[in-house]
């Protein structure tokens, strides 16, 4: 496959060392300082963009991507008011848009887990919900992605409305966001009550986890169209439930 990394930092790196390792070619690398070279990419020999950018960039590359029939798959985070304005255009457009606010396997299990366990606690009203991640020094966005895919894992499947780094309530899961180095993703749910605790947690121990899961991703991609999420390829993996 010919990939296109829009975004070379820390998980672009750690992307292209395992795409290469399989095979893959490495076609471009856009990051800050040539971001422009976006706008004139020559994206014959281009299979797919894999996007690990910023929060302010991500919106205007994906909407590159999506116009010029790139196929794409994005992870960056804090980014996703605009989310729907991408999946729109990529139906406008007849392109192939994938989003996953964490690539990890481990974690998507974990956000299976997070379901089933919020779920069960859903009746036992004496235990309050709270989520803590962790992540390092660098990270520019807080609460993480993943933190706010479990929030709403949670809430689909209780009385819970939403979620909240400040407020307080009864209806409000609170999100707790340390940063601290090094910490390439630490996500814990606790469910708290006056005789006893419940957590569940899931501690990325390298970025392997969500570049790896990111070019299996790709690989898969190659034949489809459309707005496609991990509930797809996890499908297809036989992985979910
Ligand atoms: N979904 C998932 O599984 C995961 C998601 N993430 C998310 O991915 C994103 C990237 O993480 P990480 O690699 O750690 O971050 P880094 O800060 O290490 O890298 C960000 C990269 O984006 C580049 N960039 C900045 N502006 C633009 C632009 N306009 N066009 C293209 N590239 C640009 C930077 O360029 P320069 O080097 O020149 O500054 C840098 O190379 C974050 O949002 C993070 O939360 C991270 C891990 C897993
Ligand atoms: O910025 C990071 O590093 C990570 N970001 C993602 C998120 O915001 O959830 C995924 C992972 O936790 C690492």
């Amino acid at each position: 496959m010919d990939i296109l990394l829009i975004g070379y930092g820390k998980m672009g790196k750690e992307i292209e060392a395992l795409a290469v390792e399989r095979n893959h070619t490495i076609v471009g690398k856009i990051s800050k300082t040539n971001a422009s070279d976006l706008s004139n990419y020559n994206s014959t020999n281009t299979d797919v963009a894999i996007e690990f950018s910023e929060p302010d960039s991500a919106f205007k590359n994906l909407q590159y991507c999506v116009n010029n029939n790139i196929p794409v798959l994005s992870g960056t985070t804090g980014w996703l008011d605009k989310k729907k304005e991408i999946e729109t255009l990529t139906k406008e457009k007849g392109s192939t848009f994938f989003y996953a606010s964490n690539y990890s396997i481990g974690v998507n299990l974990f956000f299976q887990l997070n379901k089933q366990l919020a779920e069960l606690m859903s009746t036992q009203k004496q235990y309050k919900a709270s989520i803590k991640e962790i992540h390092h020094t660098q990270k520019k966005d807080a609460p993480s992605g993943t933190a706010i895919t479990l929030a709403e894992g949670i809430i689909e499947k209780s009385d819970y409305k939403n979620w909240s780094l400040e407020e307080k309530s009864n209806e409000i899961i609170p999100i707790e966001a340390v940063r601290e180095d090094p910490a390439p993703g630490t996500h814990t749910i606790k469910y708290a009550s006056e005789i006893d605790d419940i957590e569940i947690t899931h501690t990325a121990h390298s970025r392997k986890g969500f570049a790896m899961g990111a070019v299996l991703v790709a690989e898969w991609l190659q034949d489809k169209k459309g707005v496609l999420s991990m509930a797809d390829f996890l499908k297809d993996l036989k992985i979910n439930n």
